[in-house]
């Protein structure tokens, strides 16, 4: 008998200028507890797998334990089949406690992506690195801000290789031949497309100990894909000089101790994503404007998470103050909120005998 805890965390994909680019890790983590039995010689579950679920976030969707749908027992599926593992071993159990809302802009289904590849790595004794696990998350989340962060931890940025065309063609393959649908209990027996090598890469940035993570979260989803259908083609000259001087500035200066503020609130400004993105969510407009570093002391910067509909603001002190005034603004539109205060988290996913 095995078992063992994989801890994942949340994450903050883009930071304002980086559009799936840079991401951070953030201190709320979803906890997967396995056991694999191995005493036994064959199961009734199927594939061998039982999944049990506790929701921590209150979040008002149903995520189902059948282990040929669920997202994180899929993706250890497609890994392990890779690897000609058709099924999990007999007997495996694993117990998900989630305290990460989904679709708010936390990267939940990154999460859930990182700890799929670790479960399927963990139960294949497949002996994978993180490094090649990244380009397995790559063939399913495509975007490396989010899982990177999950898998490394950290403030990170992120970028893809240059592939080779045929490497470029396997890695386009369909989300639906990478996770085919479920087949009702059958098994297909089709090996499913495997990543090129060296897909996807990421750097750790400095982070300045001071400076923490505000998360504003409205009590409502935004699915990304959504959220990305309503990004434009194309960008003029002058929009994409304005994000990438400011992301050239935004690894500087979060990682300075002590943190300036003016730098700070400048290098989080973006014209790629949010200002298309505020068609979604009622009040994005207004919050990213009205708050600045002089008129609430401890504000560095504000930003949507991910694809939103949360909001980060990054604070050195006045948390609460700063949460209240983002939540009030969120409440003239008739929406409420939770809000939690976070920070890096250095580790990102990890696995722990118990
Ligand atoms: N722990 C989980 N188990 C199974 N499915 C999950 C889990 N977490 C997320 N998902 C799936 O991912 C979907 C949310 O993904 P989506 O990309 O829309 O938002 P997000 O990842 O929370 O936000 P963002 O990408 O903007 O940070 C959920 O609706 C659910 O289907
Ligand atoms: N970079 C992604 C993060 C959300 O998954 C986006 O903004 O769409």
């Amino acid at each position: 008998m095995r078992s063992f805890l994989i801890k994942t965390p949340c994450s903050s994909a883009n930071i304002g200028p980086g559009f799936d680019v840079i991401g951070l890790a953030l201190s709320l983590h979803m906890e997967l507890k396995v056991t694999v039995d191995d005493s036994k010689t064959s199961s009734e579950l199927p594939l061998n797998c039982q999944i049990t679920y506790e929701d921590l976030s209150k979040s008002t969707e149903q995520i189902s334990l059948d282990p040929e749908v669920n997202l994180i027992t899929r993706v250890a599926l497609y890994v392990l089949r890779c690897h000609n593992q058709r099924a999990f071993p007999v007997e495996t159990k694993v117990h998900i406690s989630n305290p990460i809302p989904l679709g708010r802009g936390l990267g939940s289904s990154g999460t859930a992506v990182v700890a799929g590849v670790m479960l399927g790595n963990e139960v294949g004794n497949l002996g994978l690195s993180k490094e090649r696990l990244l380009d397995y998350c790559l063939m399913i989340e495509r975007h490396p801000d989010n899982v990177a962060a999950s898998l490394f931890g950290g403030f990170v940025g992120t970028y893809l290789n240059e592939l080779k065309p045929e490497d470029v063609a396997r890695k386009e393959i369909p989300l639906s031949e990478v996770l085919p649908a479920p087949a009702g209990g059958i098994d297909t027996g089709n090996k499913p497309p495997e990543p090129p090598l060296g897909i996807g890469h990421y750097r750790k940035f400095d982070w300045a100990p001071e400076i923490k993570a505000i998360a504003i979260i409205p009590d409502f989803v935004v699915p990304t894909a959504n959220a990305r259908n309503v990004l434009p083609q194309t960008y003029s000259r002058a929009d994409v000089v304005f994000n990438l001087q400011r992301a050239a500035l935004l690894p500087a200066a979060l990682g300075t101790s002590p943190p300036d503020p003016d730098m700070i609130f400048l290098a989080m400004q973006d014209r790629v994503h949010q200002p298309y993105r505020k068609t979604l969510i009622p009040g994005l407009t207004e919050i990213l404007q009205f708050m600045t570093p002089l008129t609430q002391p401890g504000l560095l910067g504000i930003c949507l998470s991910g694809a939103g509909p949360t909001i980060l603001a990054l604070a050195t002190e006045n948390f609460d103050q700063i949460a209240d005034r983002i939540i009030a603004q969120f409440a003239s539109n008739n929406i409420t909120c939770q809000w939690k205060l976070l920070e890096p988290a250095q580790a990102g996913t990890t696995v722990t005998e118990i």
